[in-house]
């Protein structure tokens, strides 16, 4: 894997004329930032921009990489909606990265990850066939099987029970060391265990909320995760923290 880099938007972006946020917004190099806000005020905006991708307005400012280089190529992206082909196999769609480039997939690192994302059963089955949960695990193994230096997930864990959802980001945090991770999330609990740094976006920008002292993976039954729990929690109810 290339050495990460950080990466950093200012801007504002227009929806239909209006102003939907007006941010700064730094991802440190080999870190995981945890993103939170109110729905709709542009969380998932913010990962297409930074992706080249639509995303229906118009963003007014900056994007740029610590090590001046450009960022396609560079980022696996999980989105929110699982994005699996529904003609292929489990196995197939994890597979499909190589697929595309006309290279041929590591079979034994996507039967591992299938394994370790507890589908090893489910390999020749369709989409259509699995769970939203089984989908959701599905995708993510597609994207741990790609091996980028920035990965971006959109609600990689939202549809699973949770115990798969602690097992599971259990697996992002091993699988993603080193990487430069941006994770949107709406659950407090997630960011508090997950994060190395906190963003909360608002109308108003994008505003860092101070972490645990202790390094992720945080313990959820450590006291001063749980008080960053709560008063996170606090915070995106529009109570003063
Ligand atoms: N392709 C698009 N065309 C037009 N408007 C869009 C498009 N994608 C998103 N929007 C709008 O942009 C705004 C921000 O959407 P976005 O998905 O970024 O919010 P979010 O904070 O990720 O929300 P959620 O937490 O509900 O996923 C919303 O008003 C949404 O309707």
């Amino acid at each position: 894997m290339n050495q990460p880099p950080g990466i950093k938007l200012s801007g504002q972006h227009h929806l239909d004329g209006q102003l939907l946020f007006k941010a700064e917004l730094e991802l440190p190099a080999g870190a995981w930032t945890c993103l939170l806000g109110r729905s709709g005020v542009g969380k998932s905006t913010i990962l297409r921009l930074i992706l080249g991708l639509d995303t229906g307005g118009v963003f007014d400012g900056n994007i740029v990489a610590s090590d001046g280089a450009p960022l396609d190529r560079r980022i696996g992206y999980m989105a929110q909606s699982d994005l699996l082909l529904p003609w292929l196999t489990v196995l197939e769609n994890i597979c499909i990265g190589a697929r595309l480039r006309g290279a041929s997939p590591d079979l034994d690192r996507a039967h591992a990850l299938l394994a370790r994302v507890g589908l090893a059963d489910r390999a020749g089955a369709k989409p259509a066939a699995l769970s939203g949960g089984m989908r959701q695990r599905a995708a993510l193994a597609r994207t741990l099987m790609e091996d980028r230096p920035v990965v971006f997930l959109d609600e990689p864990f939202s549809a699973l029970d949770a115990g798969t959802r602690a097992d599971m980001q259990e697996l992002a945090v091993e699988v993603l060391a080193g990487r430069t991770v941006l994770l949107v999330t709406h659950d407090p609990a997630e960011a508090t265990r997950l994060a190395d740094q906190i963003v909360v976006l608002s109308a108003e920008g994008a505003t860092r909320w101070p972490v645990p002292s202790t390094p992720p993976l945080r313990g959820l039954s450590d006291p001063e995760t749980l008080r960053c729990q709560s008063r996170l929690l606090d915070h995106l109810r529009g109570v003063a923290a």
